[in-house]
């Protein structure tokens, strides 16, 4: 069963003060920093880059930076990234015709390697062979290229058909994601939470990521007893082993957070 990530967007931080934003973020219990780098080719606007992720992996000490490339050409910025210290580097499905061939570059640096579909992109497009190469896939909750914007719900059945074909890989998503939709996204098996708004402009960030983590836990439970009983043909879990499971993470048994 995949954990649950709480990722922060650095989108929706002061960007003034982008090291200390982002110590702040970890301080407050966030898994991994999302950072979006977009090149104003593949989405209109222009945000980081190497040079200021890397300044930001020597200020901040342990910091996960799950880096989404919002750019035309993937391959182009693997070495950057990898050298800035990006330890996960999601792609987009859109932007390549070879995309197992990013995922090899990916995977030669070391870094995760993760593939981004838009909203208007079937999960579909995204193969078997391709699937089981990454280490993730981000179904973009809105369409790239900034922050703040409404969740599109329809995008979930996504989530729902990658989870049951992925059972153990890391599925996130992005955009418009906060205490208001996290029941949504975590029902349909997402695990990795990206927040930018939410959590950034939170009177308390620190509730608003665990109260996301707390979410997915239990979804993740419940899927995986799901699962199970299925497997062991015993039919689907009664209502009464869910609120278990549900009551093991309350109390911090059986499920790492
Ligand atoms: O990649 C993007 C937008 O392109 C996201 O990471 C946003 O930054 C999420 O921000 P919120 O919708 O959570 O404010």
């Amino acid at each position: 069963m995949p954990s649950s990530k709480i990722a922060p967007s650095v989108l929706a931080a002061d960007m003034g003060n982008l090291n200390h934003e982002c110590q702040r973020m970890m301080d407050m219990g966030a898994d991994w920093l999302h950072m979006d780098v977009m090149d104003g080719h593949f989405v209109p606007n222009i945000v980081l880059g190497a040079p200021i992720l890397s300044s930001i992996s020597k200020a901040v000490p342990n910091i996960f930076m799950d880096c989404h490339m919002m750019v035309s050409d993937p391959a182009k910025w693997v070495k950057d990234i990898a050298a800035a210290g990006g330890k996960s580097y999601t792609f987009h499905l859109e932007a390549t015709d070879d995309p197992m061939d990013v995922v090899r570059q990916i995977k030669a640096t070391g870094m995760r390697a993760a593939v981004a579909i838009n909203p208007g992109t079937p999960s579909s497009e995204i193969s078997n062979e391709l699937g089981n190469a990454l280490d993730m896939i981000l179904v973009m909750t809105v369409w790239p290229g900034a922050g703040g914007q409404k969740f599109i719900a329809e995008c979930m059945p996504k989530v729902t058909e990658l989870r049951a074909r992925f059972p153990d890989l890391d599925i996130e998503v992005d955009g418009g994601v906060g205490p208001k939709t996290i029941d949504t996204c975590a029902d349909a098996g997402a695990n990795v939470i990206v927040a930018g708004t939410a959590v950034f402009h939170a009177e308390s960030p620190q509730n608003v990521i665990h109260y996301l983590r707390t979410k997915v836990d239990e979804a993740q439970a419940r899927i995986k007893l799901e699962r199970e009983s299925a497997t062991s043909g015993q039919g689907t879990a009664s209502q009464g082993e869910v609120e278990s499971a549900k009551h093991g993470i309350q109390h911090g048994r059986g499920v790492t957070p």
